[in-house]
């Protein structure tokens, strides 16, 4: 069994409750009001500019100049792409491009974030993979299944583009070719090395949850 294997059949009670978190079936159902939409493309951008920072660092750590390429093209991808499903959705809503940039990160996001930008910053390339896989993986299985289970009413479901971006092979790449190098690297480390990856692994899987959690009950800071 490779590492990814592992991780994937070890994760797999965290990702079925992502799945099924009454969130997410909003959106795959495209019953989810738009003004928690709305709150979610906000708090996703922010989120997103801190998680393409750790594109940048993996082009810094990348193990060759192979690896430092195709991380610079998926930091390109992400400001350029998977953002501007977020601005066109903002326009959309009514929200302008300064209002998503200037969103104030609730208190899961930020710790969220800062969790993998410290382990990013500090840890080793294996480290920071093994923190922004489950973004990657998770997001793409969830585009998947629901595509899978609501596919057919689609057309009428105001998250359409979402559903579309998070299920298609191009966003899937990003996932297998992280996968990959992953598997690659830590082929023959030892199983302390190992159970710390998954540690992170599992850590970030856990707040992938909380950040559908806090959309859902609603977070903000104390005054
Ligand atoms: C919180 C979160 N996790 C993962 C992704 C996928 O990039 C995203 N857009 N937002």
């Amino acid at each position: 069994m490779t590492f990814s294997e592992r991780l994937f059949r070890n994760v797999q009670p965290i990702w079925n409750q992502n799945y099924h978190h009454p969130f997410v079936q909003g959106i795959g159902k495209g019953t989810l009001s738009t003004e928690f939409f709305k709150e979610y493309m906000k708090q996703d951008y922010v989120y997103l500019i801190q998680y393409a920072r750790l594109y940048a660092i993996g082009v810094q750590k990348a193990n060759s100049l192979e690896a430092m390429t195709h991380f610079s093209q998926l930091l390109h991808n992400i400001l350029h792409f998977e953002m501007n499903v977020h601005r066109e959705y903002a326009k959309r809503f009514g929200v302008t491009e300064k209002e998503l940039e200037q969103t104030k990160p609730t208190p899961n996001n930020l710790a969220y974030t800062s969790y993998m930008l410290n382990v990013a910053q500090n840890g080793t390339l294996a480290e920071l993979i093994s923190c922004l896989l489950p973004c990657a993986w998770d997001y793409w299985e969830i585009g998947k299944l629901l595509k899978k289970q609501y596919g057919h009413e689609l057309e009428s479901n105001p998250y359409k583009t979402w559903i579309e971006t998070y299920s298609s092979d191009e966003f899937g790449a990003i996932a297998q070719w992280l996968i990959k190098l992953l598997d690659e690297i830590t082929e023959g480390k030892p199983e302390e090395e190992l159970v710390n990856l998954e540690q992170h692994f599992q850590t970030t899987s856990k707040y992938e949850y909380l950040f559908w959690e806090m959309l859902y009950r609603g977070q903000d800071w104390p005054l």
